[in-house]
């Protein structure tokens, strides 16, 4: 059996879609382990709360479990949402050691739903999903506070089927994401399936259910990472950067390995090198019973993991959020130095080849965008951490190809001077708050810029000949109908088929003269005699009709190549952008 003093306290996020219930079910967790009183003390850290494992025990209702958990407790990181998840990064991976996320069992899934299961697959973390506010079903009636299973067997059998419809359908809904899930009293082995835990947020029925769920994951799953030194040196996660009146620039930070104590040397990631600091005072939040104290905060000399804590040090501005921070002596600084350095660099991007821009608030979004483009394929001229500048703007503008003169923007600013230029330039920019969205957004901006592309060429190019039949130059009614004709675009040709604007053929060019010569085509600008087999005049042509030229798809190319060369420098460009996008290696153009 694993020694549990060498267990540390897994970390938790919350995530799923805005208004699903993440900050309720987070408070109702606070609120109800704080109920508890001594044994269930709860302890708050800075960004995040720490639920004992005997405040669950109580919950549950049986004390035997308390020698079974082999973890003290669970901290759950107060900000919400996936973007938290992803600024919490630690080095090749996530943060928190386990997820919940929350979906409203009236609302079904929504787009961050799907977002924050992309997440969880890819860092592999384990998680429970929370089928959230069920005291919104019809006729439900709310016992507090109580574990799911107490609370169901009160409800009417009409409303006990109408939750197993809805549940069923978070469940199949989780299917079709490529989870194998199951009501979570039903799961008989989490290891190969999800647990879905009916959540009223706001009783906290089927709350203690959850905690369980995310101890028995931690059983299962997390042993190994949750092996920790107490005594090792300090390894963390900043979670912000915070202005605190007067103390300046500090860094609240999720400290998930050693310890970490003031006076202790620390390096921390910066968009330049890394930052060299002493630790000032480490800060806790005050007790409730101490708010007679001015400052919010209180001192503390240390804290072993896993803790969040406010550090106050000398020159931590331009310090990154989600970039790492660890505790270094004299002898291995310049190697944490490295460390920490390259940690940043894995994450940043600067090419300054042809690629899109990406801007991301934290290193952990940064990562995720680059990631998912990545996956798409897209080529990446530049990927930081910032708001999006004047530079950023120029530098995007300079990439010719209109496919990646693109600056996609997530959870940032764009700076005023940034957006002057930007309104003047024909960059796209593409922000939000959702990283999917994003991709999704880039994905469509490619798409209508082929279809723009194409349109245009079709129209001059492709399309070669376009003509109009001039007033007062009809010669022959039929058999062939003989007219004079004015070339609009393109080139007409013998034997080419003539057709109307809406694709119908309605008949072929037999013969083209042109001061009374046989031509075999005429370009545009050209006034040409046409004699065209199959058409009569006042039937299916009359003056002044404006007809087109067919081009069977395997003259197209012959045509491509042979017009090519006549082309202006305008129509050789759109051309090289159209065939660009159609090269097979262009990502999208399977799509
Ligand atoms: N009836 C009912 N309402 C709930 C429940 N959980 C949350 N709500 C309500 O749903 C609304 C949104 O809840 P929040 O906790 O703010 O949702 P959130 O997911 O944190 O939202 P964001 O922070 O905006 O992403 C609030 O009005 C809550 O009171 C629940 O279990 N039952």
């Amino acid at each position: 059996m694993t020694d549990k003093k060498n267990l540390r306290t897994p970390i938790v996020c919350v995530m799923g879609h805005v208004d699903h219930g993440k900050t309720t079910l987070l408070d109702k967790i606070r609120g109800t382990a704080i109920v508890r009183g001594e044994a269930g003390a709860i302890t708050q850290h800075i960004g995040a709360t720490e639920v004992p494992i005997d405040a669950i025990v109580d919950k549950l209702g049986d004390p035997r479990l308390r020698d079974h958990f082999i973890v003290p407790g669970l901290l759950f990181i107060d900000t919400p949402g996936h973007h938290a998840f992803t600024t919490l990064r630690s080095r090749g991976g996530a943060l928190a050691d386990l997820a919940i996320v929350v979906v409203d069992i009236n609302e079904g899934f929504k787009p961050q739903t799907y977002e924050s299961l992309q997440i969880l697959k890819r860092f592999k973390t384990p998680f429970v999903v929370v089928a959230n506010k069920i005291d919104r079903i019809g006729g439900w009636v709310s016992q507090k506070d109580l574990p799911f299973a107490a609370t169901f067997k009160k409800q009417s059998y009409d409303v006990q089927a109408m939750l197993e419809t809805k549940l069923y359908e978070v469940i199949g809904e989780l299917y079709n994401q490529g989870f194998a899930a199951e009501r979570y009293d039903r799961v008989t082995n989490f290891q190969k399936m999800l647990g879905v835990v009916p959540v009223s947020a706001v009783t906290g029925e089927g709350i203690p259910d959850v905690l369980m769920v995310l101890l028995g994951l931690t059983q299962k799953f997390l042993e190994a990472n949750l092996q920790y030194s107490a005594k090792g040196p300090g390894v963390g996660t900043v979670l912000e950067v915070k202005e605190e009146k007067g103390l300046g620039a500090t860094l609240d930070v999720i400290l998930y390995d050693g310890t970490l104590k003031k006076g202790d040397t620390v390096v921390i990631g910066s968009l330049g090198e890394p930052i060299q600091t002493k630790v000032r005072a480490l800060l806790k939040p005050r007790e409730l019973s101490e708010i007679r104290y001015e400052s919010k905060f209180q001192q503390v000399n240390k804290v072993t993991a896993a803790a969040g804590v406010k550090i106050s040090a000398p020159g931590l501005e331009g310090a990154l959020a989600g970039s790492p921070i660890r505790v270094a002596t004299e002898e291995n600084l310049d190697e944490i130095v490295a460390q920490v350095k390259s940690e940043i660099d894995e994450v940043r991007i600067d090419t300054g080849s042809v690629g899109i821009l990406i801007k991301a608030d934290t290193l952990g979004s940064l990562e995720a965008l680059v990631h998912e483009f990545r996956k798409d394929e897209v080529p990446i001229r530049k990927a930081e951490v910032g708001d999006i500048s004047h530079r950023d703007a120029i530098e995007a503008s300079t990439v010719e190809d209109p496919l990646y003169s693109v600056l996609i923007g997530f959870n940032v600013k764009v700076h005023p001077d940034a957006r002057d230029f930007l309104q003047e330039s024909t960059v796209k920019v593409l922000t939000s708050d959702v990283i999917y969205r994003l991709v999704e957004d880039y994905q469509k901006y490619v798409k209508e810029q082929q279809e723009l592309a194409e349109k245009k060429i079709f129209e001059t190019i492709i399309r070669p000949g376009k003509f109009k039949i001039l007033p007062g130059c009809v010669f022959r009614q039929s058999k062939p109908a003989v007219v004079g004709v004015r070339v609009l675009g393109g080139v007409v040709r013998t034997n080419a088929d003539v057709m109307l604007e809406n694709g119908t053929v309605i008949g072929k060019i037999k013969g083209l003269q042109s001061d009374g010569e046989n031509i075999p085509s005429a370009r545009v600008g050209k006034e040409v005699a046409m004699a065209i087999d199959g058409a009569t005049v006042g039937r299916q042509i009359k003056e002044e009709d404006v007809l087109y030229i067919n081009v069977p798809e395997r003259h197209a190319k012959v045509l491509e190549h042979e017009i090519y060369n006549s082309l202006s420098t305008d129509e050789k460009e759109t051309l090289d952008i159209f065939l660009m996008l159609k090269r097979k290696d262009n990502p999208f153009w399977a799509k």
